[in-house]
């Protein structure tokens, strides 16, 4: 018998395909909204596999499938999974780290240079019909190229920012992790320096750890009173990284220049959150990795992950917490 699969967001034809070759699969077929936990907990009855994009992986979504072996996340991040849970249950967890790493560097790039070249407010006003003659300073930004970086968490993701940065637009790179990268330091010509010098000299700041029990609110008050007043702040990560309330706070008073963020502590953000009143603020929705070869390559890769964990292979990027 080939094993019940649960696919909780529409996948490409050829990923599918490569699924209905070992499994027997439902997929979740809305795409003008994501499934509820609710809905998911009703449809994965007696799944042994779920493709989850983004669901939260809960001891009471578990609950709901007492035959499940295996989660396989569309996604590098895996906050949102309960490790303990899954740990306790046995249950194999993967995710899809690299795929996306190129595609989610380049937004943060486009989210540097729009908070600096002030690109949707300035477009909003060109909308708006308030372009007047010529371009006064009321009009100038910053520069990007040039300028100093410092990228919080230099993993996968934090790297191919740092090259792009450092080659494409001749930045000074500066970063801080918890334990140092000496073969980056020289590939790449980075500087390793604690976290109050990043975030007290970069002219850019960006945050690009996974959200942890230990980076939650990593970013709050007093690391914002640290930046430069000049200092444009980054976050691709997690929303929950940052003490939302304090950047709200810290963006209102012109504490620091502007920010760019893809990521918030609620998703999706509510329209009447504060940020998005604020002109110094440029807002994505969490679309780091969203474009459609990159996100069909992190869909294929979490179909592989899942039929080699059901059929009792070591699958290629098992949660490194999950790991035996
Ligand atoms: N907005 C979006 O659409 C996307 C968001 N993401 C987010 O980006 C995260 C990073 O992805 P990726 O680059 O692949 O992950 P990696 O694991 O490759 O890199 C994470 C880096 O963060 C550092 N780090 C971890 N904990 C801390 C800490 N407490 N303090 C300082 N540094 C820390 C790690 O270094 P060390 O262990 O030495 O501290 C590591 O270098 C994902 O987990 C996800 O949450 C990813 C893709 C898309
Ligand atoms: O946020 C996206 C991810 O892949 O993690």
């Amino acid at each position: 018998m080939r094993p019940k699969v649960y696919i909780s967001s529409k996948v490409s034809d050829e990923v599918k395909a490569y699924l209905d070759q070992y499994c027997e699969c439902e997929m979740w077929q809305n795409p003008e909204r994501a499934i509820t936990g609710q809905e998911l907990a009703e449809q994965i009855g007696d799944a042994e596999g779920l493709i989850a994009a983004g669901n939260a992986i809960s001891e009471r979504l578990l609950s709901a499938a007492p035959k499940l072996r295996a989660v396989s996340n569309i996604s590098v991040g895996y906050n949102h999974n309960d490790l303990d849970a899954m740990k306790k249950r046995g249950i194999i967890g993967t995710h899809t780290p690299y795929v996306l790493d190129d595609t989610v560097a380049d937004l943060t790039l486009a989210l540097m240079l729009a908070a600096a070249r002030r690109v949707t407010e300035l477009h909003n006003l060109v909308r708006g019909g308030g372009w007047q003659r010529g371009v006064g300073e009321q009009l100038f930004g910053l520069d990007v190229h040039h300028a100093k970086l410092g990228i919080i968490g230099m993993g996968r993701i934090g790297e191919k920012i740092a090259k792009r940065a450092k080659f494409g637009f001749d930045m000074e790179v500066s970063y801080y992790n918890r334990s140092r990268k000496p073969d980056t330091e020289e590939r790449l010509g980075v500087n390793y320096l604690p976290l109050n010098d990043v975030l007290e000299q970069s002219d850019f700041i960006v945050l690009m750890t996974p959200l942890t029990a230990e980076t939650k609110h990593m970013i709050g008050e007093e690391q914002f009173n640290r930046m430069k007043r000049s200092a444009i702040f980054i976050n691709v990560s997690r929303g929950e990284t940052v003490d939302e309330a304090a950047l709200i706070e810290t963006l209102r008073s012109k504490r620091i220049y502007a920010a760019g963020l893809d990521v918030y502590e609620k998703e999706p953000v509510s329209p009447d959150n504060p940020l998005l009143q604020l002109d110094n603020v440029v807002t994505l929705p969490h679309i780091g990795s969203a474009t459609k070869k990159t996100r069909d390559d992190m869909a294929m890769l979490a179909a592989r992950n899942l039929v080699d964990a059901l059929y009792g292979r070591e699958p290629q990027y098992v949660i490194p917490e999950l790991k035996n």
